[in-house]
């Protein structure tokens, strides 16, 4: 992992920031973009040549069929914890949901919001290195509770052209079953422009790595998509009470995600920055997935050195990262000094990993700082709004002049008549 002082470093700090983001240009635009391209153009031709060209597959058909999410193999104590996940987080998605409201004049009309479901939406769920069951349940439960009429799932195929077993069973267990055997830009594509075999979605939601997350930032304003949830991150702040085995795990659990996914440790403690290092060696060996996590740490990695808990917090608002751990003592003092991050893990006993599978908040997060301005995929991504405006004559008499005197500042005067004549008109007397 790559090693810097703060204050001192600052501009290593920056050309970090800038570097080592994921780049939603240049090369990767262009190449998701011809994706794009060629998926409006050939339709599900080139969702099956996409298929064998980058999942290393030649798929007979894009549907996955209803008896296989029904019937996949899942050992049933998976499936009993799938259950748990799936109750904590209708209970956490349930108190989200923003309800219609009105507010009524004194002269007997009204004004609010009527929050409607949108109709028809498209989870991606990942699958390239491996598999998300849990994804499933972070985009389905959300879209249920909300009352999303039609959800679709896409997902990338294994060598054997299925999707994973365990994920068809758990989107079985959502209810869902318009499920397509695609990941990738091509994904993203099908769903926000159609195919013969698609029929285009209103929003797109759900993580995936960089090529899903620049697909679906090419497709924005076709479709709406719920944000760049893009390779994962994690940034632990420790300070000499935190436990180095623990922090080094932390570190890991996200680097395992993706060889781009970003790992940092901010500390004042030179003694932790040793142990972690140590012990991110030993835990490395054990892992199955030691390529990409080592890959992560060596690319990715960053070891901030700073003089105080208040500079480490300081670093972190400026890296804005997915998931935020404070293991420090009196963690609870800090939470509202964090400006910036999706999901803020609070003390020694909330491992981050608690948050991607049960914890009830959602683990799609904005990545590559846009927790600078958005937030955790909630409940409220799969409904919108409509105002409501219901006047009365005499709330129309109470305001007209206003209404005139605008309307005329902007040399509007038809905006001006349409007020005027109702209130001139002798004709309909119905409300
Ligand atoms: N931010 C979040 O909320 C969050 C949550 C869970 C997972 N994640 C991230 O999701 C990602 C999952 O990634 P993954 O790769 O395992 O699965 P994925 O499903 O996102 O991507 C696999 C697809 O990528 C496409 N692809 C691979 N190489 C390509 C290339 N060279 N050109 C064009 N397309 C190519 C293929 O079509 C393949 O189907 C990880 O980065 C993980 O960190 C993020
Ligand atoms: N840490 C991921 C979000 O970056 C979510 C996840 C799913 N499965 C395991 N982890
Ligand atoms: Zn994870």
């Amino acid at each position: 992992m790559e090693k810097i002082n703060l204050p001192g470093d600052r501009k290593r700090l920056e050309d970090f920031l800038q570097n080592k983001k994921v780049d939603y240009a240049g090369e990767l635009m262009e190449n998701v973009n011809s994706i794009i391209e060629d998926v409006v153009n050939e339709g599900d031709k080139a969702l099956f040549d996409f298929t064998e060209k980058y999942d290393g597959v030649k798929l007979e058909r894009l549907s996955v069929d209803k008896s296989f999410l029904k019937t996949s193999e899942i050992d049933e104590e998976l499936l009993d914890s799938l259950k748990v996940a799936k109750r904590r987080l209708i209970d956490y998605s349930k108190s989200q949901l923003d309800k219609s409201w009105y507010k009524r004049n004194e002269n007997g009309g009204f004004v609010g919001e009527q929050i409607t479901p949108i109709e028809r939406v498209g989870l991606y769920i990942p699958g390239g290195r491996a598999a998300y069951p849990s994804s499933v349940l972070m985009t389905a439960v959300p879209a249920l509770v909300a009352g999303v009429n039609e959800i679709v799932a896409v997902s990338p195929p294994g060598k054997d052209g299925k999707i994973n077993p365990t994920v068809a069973r758990t989107l079985d267990l959502c209810g869902i079953d318009e499920v397509y055997s695609i990941g990738g830009a091509q994904a993203i594509a099908a769903l926000a422009y159609g195919t013969e075999t698609i029929k285009r979605v209103d929003k797109i939601v759900g993580p995936g790595n960089k090529y899903v997350t620049m697909a679906k930032k090419l497709v924005f304003g076709q479709v709406d998509i719920d944000m760049l949830a893009g390779p994962s991150e994690v940034l632990v702040i420790a300070d000499e009470t935190a436990a180095p085995d623990a922090i080094a795990s932390d570190l890991l659990a996200q680097a395992e995600h993706d060889p781009e996914a970003r790992v940092v440790l901010i500390t004042a403690e030179d003694d932790i920055i040793m142990e972690v290092e140590d012990e991110l060696e030993k835990q490395l060996e054990m892992l199955k997935t030691k390529e990409t996590a080592r890959s992560s740490l060596e690319n990715y990695g960053l070891i901030i050195k700073v003089g105080n808990l208040d500079e480490a917090i300081k670093a972190s608002n400026e890296i804005a990262p997915e998931h935020l751990e404070l293991i420090v003592n009196d963690s609870l003092k800090y939470i509202e000094r964090i400006k910036h991050a999706g999901s803020i893990f609070i003390g020694k006993w909330t491992p981050e990993v608690a948050g991607d599978y049960l914890a009830g908040p959602n683990h799609v997060l904005p990545t590559s700082g846009t927790a600078r301005f958005s937030s955790p995929l909630s409940v409220n991504d799969f409904v919108k709004s409509s105002s409501l405006i219901y006047f009365t004559e005499e709330e129309l008499r109470n305001t007209f002049t206003d209404i005139e005197r605008i309307a005329e500042s902007e040399g509007l005067p038809a905006h001006a008549s349409a007020a005027r004549i109702r209130l001139e008109s002798t004709g309909d007397k119905n409300d």
